[in-house]
């Protein structure tokens, strides 16, 4: 066990379903994630990444086992107090985005700051500095329709990081990406976990898995490896053509 995880699943099942049509998508994960760790979940289709994910983000409860984040339980919160602990604790990177099309890229990242109750100025403020850190600062006005899929996803990033998650969760982030925006993606996370975040990736993607600190492989719910890769050294560094 892991000195003080920022994240930790215990005999973490999740069932859904019901009688002949239960599926059990993730089954008695134990999982210790410490800070600033950039942790990949990769398996087969169907493996239970995206479940899992979603439970240790908070957005899905499950059956049996428990999720703690920023050491408090979070299973057991009711729905307001975990959807505002989530606000505050947890950024989410979709592969599809899920920018709000009406809005611009500005307006996009500044929504969830406001939702937790920073002032517009504030939130305006911090939606600037973050689309400059994902190079996006001269796009803040364009609306998602008018950006390329890796723009749009470096707004999705912009906004996941505007509460200063504990741990930004990423469910294949790379999957509608061609290669030359996937390897923009990487290296924002790169530089990102560079920066002390903690960072949970689902991928299906071996090269997405290998710039990660540690690979956690799932089978049909089931942790089926966990492997640690050599954190802050070559092989980040060779697979994305730069050195730390
Ligand atoms: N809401 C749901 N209702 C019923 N079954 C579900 C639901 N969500 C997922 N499942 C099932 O649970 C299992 C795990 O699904 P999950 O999406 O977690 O897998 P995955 O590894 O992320 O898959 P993929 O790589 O294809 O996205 C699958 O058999 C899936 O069909």
């Amino acid at each position: 066990m892991t000195a003080d995880p920022v994240l930790r699943a215990v005999g973490l099942t999740r069932v859904h379903g019901h009688g002949d049509n239960a599926i059990t998508a993730v089954d008695g994960v134990d999982l210790d994630i410490p800070t600033g760790q950039m942790l990949a979940v990769t398996g087969p289709s169907g493996c239970g990444k995206s479940t899992l994910l979603r439970l240790l983000g908070g957005l899905d409860r499950p059956d049996e086992g428990e999720v703690w984040l920023g050491g408090r339980r979070i299973d057991l919160l009711g729905e307001r107090a975990l959807a505002r602990l989530r606000r505050r604790t947890v950024g989410f990177v979709h592969q599809d985005f899920q920018l709000m099309d009406e809005l611009t890229a500005a307006e996009n990242v500044e929504l969830p700051a406001l939702l937790a109750g920073d002032a517009p100025r504030t939130a305006r403020g911090r939606a600037a500095a973050l689309l400059d850190r994902v190079g996006m600062a001269d796009r803040d006005r364009h609306l998602p329709s008018e950006l390329s899929g890796g723009q749009r996803q470096r707004v999705a990033i912009a906004r996941a990081l505007v509460n200063t998650p504990l741990v930004v969760f990423a469910d294949e982030p790379t999957g509608n990406l061609d290669t030359a925006a996937t390897h923009d993606i990487l290296r924002l996370f790169a530089d990102l976990r560079a920066a002390g975040q903690t960072l949970v990736l689902v991928t299906h993607d071996e090269r997405v898995a290998a710039t990660a600190d540690r690979v956690v492989s799932l089978r049909d719910g089931v942790s089926a490896g966990d492997t640690p890769l050599v954190v802050g050294g070559s092989r980040l560094g060779g697979l994305l053509g730069w050195e730390r």
